[in-house]
């Protein structure tokens, strides 16, 4: 894995690239979290998001979906400068249903994107995550790793066709490690086929041929050691009075 950034919306092939983040600020709330995040992503490409707890990667990727404002900064989805930008996006909260099947629950997540399975093709994707049979059971008699992998047996139907950019927020927390690998090697499936992945995970991305640090762009006032400001704090008007 390496970090290559870079602040163009071109990758090096005469494609533009499939996502390009220029100088962009993660925020929640009034304070940046991150500032001057800048990142080109194209086809054949799988970035692993990392940063400590907290840095803002679920706001990265909720803000590339449209589900929270972009306030700085410029993000060009192939080529375009628009937001929001329309990819797959599968949140850590998951968007399982409890008082539907895991048939619907898989029905309604692949129809966001425009596909009507048919019942066969719920089999396959089912199969594919272990999960054969378990079609018409309530989603709220479900383990956490079988949570997830309802939500991740969309990917097995999903092409660059629907959409040519997944963003992934621990696609891979409270899977087993035969899972691990399947959805690894259906992230490699998809961006061989034309698609790029950005994806956090606390965990190693063994298919990742890139990374961005969110670390690498927190706010100056908030990076170690920029506590100077605390040295001619004065708390001797606190003495005696019992505030300490
Ligand atoms: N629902 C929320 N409402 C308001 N602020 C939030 C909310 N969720 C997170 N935050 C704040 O936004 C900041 C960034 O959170 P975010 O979830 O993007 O971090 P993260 O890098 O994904 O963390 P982790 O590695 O723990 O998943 C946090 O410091 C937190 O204080």
């Amino acid at each position: 894995m390496h970090s290559n950034n870079s602040t163009s919306s071109q990758s090096s092939h005469s494609t533009p690239a499939i996502l390009s983040l220029q100088d962009i600020t993660i925020q929640r709330g009034d304070f940046p979290l991150c500032e001057g995040v800048t990142l080109t992503l194209s086809s054949g490409e799988i970035c692993h998001l990392v940063g400590a707890n907290g840095t803002g990667k679920t706001t990265l990727l909720m803000q590339l979906a449209g589900l929270l404002p972009l306030l700085e900064g410029e993000v060009f989805y192939q080529g375009q400068s628009t937001l929001p930008i329309a990819p797959l996006y599968v949140s850590h909260q998951l968007g399982i249903h409890p008082n539907l099947t895991v048939r619907q629950n898989l029905t309604f997540l692949l129809n966001l994107y425009g596909i009507k399975p048919s019942a066969e093709q719920i089999e396959t994707a089912l199969d594919w995550v272990d999960l054969s049979g378990f079609e018409n059971m309530g989603s709220n008699q479900l383990s956490a790793g079988q949570t997830r992998r309802v939500t991740l047996a969309r990917l097995y139907l999903m092409s660059v066709q629907q959409t040519p950019l997944w963003l992934l927020d621990e696609p891979l927390t409270a899977l087993d490690v035969n899972m691990v690998a399947r959805l690894q090697q259906r992230l490699q499936e998809f961006v061989n086929s034309g698609g790029a992945v950005l994806m956090t995970s606390h965990q190693t991305v063994e298919v990742a041929n890139k990374s961005l640090n969110l670390s690498d762009y927190l706010p100056t006032y908030s990076q170690e050691g920029d506590f100077d400001y605390l040295e001619d704090y004065d708390d001797s008007q606190f003495e005696n009075k019992g505030v300490r």
